[in-house]
């Protein structure tokens, strides 16, 4: 039957996701601006849409403009705890279905998955009905792109990787996926991979993860990096991350931030937005760095800049914001003050070192509430009983603890994608196999569709200035090597 499929926790929340989407489409100018621009020609018409990321308020705001454009979409998100139900349900019934007769977009997610849940949410984007499949990917953190990958090369050796050496950060899980995948359709990801004509890429961990496949030569279609978008990572990873560290830190714990020590774990793009975030209520803010020139920058921007280990015995509130793993070890978290709070703002889950928290010796977990849990460790040996608080089982606390970065700031990232979904979607023969960003005229454009909202008023360049310049009255302002 043609009924839609989706799994989603409550579609009684419809109405209450659709008040909230309406509010937000008023603080999405880019996004808007996009369904005013191409709605009527249609540009992704024909193109079908995996989408892999959270599965927010405003992510439903990017998912209704893919469509407005042509698009055909089947979504998902990229993280168990990061989905706002009420978000989710909204786009399943759509601005002109009910919860009895949905009209929207399939989307399978919910707050709170399992892995195994995750990991069948990721499989049902990429399958579409009457045995076709997605021939887009939107990715966020790189899952559905690796699910991809990983099954053609099973399918190639015959066989699923050893979950010891496959990448993914939770082996075990899908491992499984692959085998059972590989029993019931043996040719399935192989047929995805050849059906697919490109991904874009949110962020900095996804991206790593395609300039790795890059280098091995595996890399199956063509990638957009939307994060290294100036319009994106230096305002989503920045200032989203400067607005919802706290939100996820107070809705967590209620503790006090002002007068208290807190360490942030790296000082790229995310660490400078949440060193901010957490100066901005009055934190004594301590960085940890392995680059020199961050570490200067932190430096120069009034931080104290040491080694974790060096004050774990004063830090009240410890952060990563590394895209790196193995940050924080159990024995360190061993040694942190007694209630101090541990969370991440990375992408995954690897930066804090939950397996050894979770099988250390005598160790005691409560939970007081969704995603906050106390973590005791027993007496031993000249050190007495103490406890942490873990957010989110170390995966990433904005959205795990509260709702994500702002609708405002996510216009900028999404009308980034919006654009690369159209790149590559309309201009197949202009990217062969390889990962690109945006042309500077295109990053310009974004942040010219959102300076009206906040009174922005440009200067002109007049001719002769521009001549000195060297550049187009029109722009683009800078090369391609310019640092913002
Ligand atoms: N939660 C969110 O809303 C959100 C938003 C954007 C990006 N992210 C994720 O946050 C992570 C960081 O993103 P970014 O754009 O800031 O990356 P980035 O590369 O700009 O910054 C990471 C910094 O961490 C430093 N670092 C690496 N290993 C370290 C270690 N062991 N100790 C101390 N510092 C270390 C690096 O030198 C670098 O300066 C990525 O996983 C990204 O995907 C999350
Ligand atoms: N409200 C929101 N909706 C969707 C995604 C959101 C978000 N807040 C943060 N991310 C994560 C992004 O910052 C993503 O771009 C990333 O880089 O992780």
């Amino acid at each position: 039957d043609n009924k839609m499929d989706f799994k989603v926790a409550d579609l009684s929340l419809a109405d209450y996701g659709r008040t909230e989407i309406t509010l937000a489409e008023h603080e999405m100018p880019g996004l808007m601006a996009m369904r005013e621009r191409y709605g009527a020609d249609k540009p992704l018409a024909g193109a079908r849409i995996a989408g892999s990321l959270h599965m927010t308020i405003q992510t439903a705001v990017l998912i209704e403009t893919l469509v407005a454009l042509g698009a055909e979409v089947r979504w998902a998100s990229c993280n168990i705890f990061s989905t706002q139900d009420h978000a989710a349900a909204a786009v399943v019934v759509g601005p002109q279905g009910t919860p009895e007769d949905p009209q929207g977009v399939p989307v399978f997610a919910w707050k709170g998955e399992s892995l195994e849940e995750y990991w069948w949410c990721t499989q049902q984007i990429l399958d579409w009905p009457g045995d076709t499949f997605a021939n887009m990917i939107l990715d966020d953190g790189g899952d559905a792109t690796l699910l991809v990958h990983l099954g053609t090369e099973a399918e190639k050796s015959g066989q699923a990787p050893d979950p010891v050496t496959a990448k993914s950060h939770e082996q075990k899980v899908v491992f499984d996926v692959l085998q059972a995948s590989l029993a019931a359709t043996p040719e399935r990801f192989t047929k995805i991979g050849n059906e697919i004509r490109g991904v874009t890429e949110e962020t900095t961990t996804g991206v790593l993860r395609l300039y790795d496949m890059m280098r091995e030569g595996t890399l199956l279609f063509p990638a957009i990096n939307v994060n290294d978008s100036v319009t994106k990572s230096k305002f989503d990873n920045k200032y989203g991350c400067r607005h919802s560290l706290v939100d996820g830190i107070n809705r967590a714990t209620d503790v006090l931030i002002g007068g208290k020590v807190a360490v942030v774990c790296g000082y790229g793009d995310v660490g400078k937005g949440s060193a901010d975030s957490l100066r901005g209520q009055g934190a004594r803010v301590i960085v940890t760095e392995i680059d020199p020139i961050c570490a200067l920058q932190a430096a120069m921007d009034g931080y104290q800049v040491t080694t974790l280990d060096d004050v774990l015995d004063v830090a009240d509130i410890i952060i990563t914001a590394t895209g790196n793993k193995d940050v924080v070890s159990v024995d360190q978290m061993r040694r942190m003050k007694h209630n101090a709070i541990l969370g991440n703002i990375g992408h995954f889950d690897n930066e804090i070192d939950m397996a050894g928290l979770e099988t250390f010796p005598g160790v005691h977990r409560k939970t007081v509430k969704p995603q906050v849990d106390v973590w005791t460790f027993p007496a031993a040996e000249g050190r007495e009983e103490s406890a942490i608080i873990v957010l989110s089982e170390g995966r990433l606390m904005n959205l795990g603890n509260a709702t994500g970065h702002p609708s405002f700031v996510m216009s900028n990232s999404f009308t980034n994608q919006v654009l690369a979904q159209i790149e590559i979607f309309t201009k197949p023969e202009e990217y062969p196999v390889g990962v690109y960003v945006l042309p500077k005229h295109l990053d310009e454009e974004v942040a010219r569709l959102h300076l009206g909202a906040l009174g922005v008023k440009l200067t002109e360049l007049s001719g002769d200035q521009a001549a000195y310049l060297g550049v187009d009255v029109a722009g683009p302002y800078k090369s391609d090597q310019y640092r913002y």
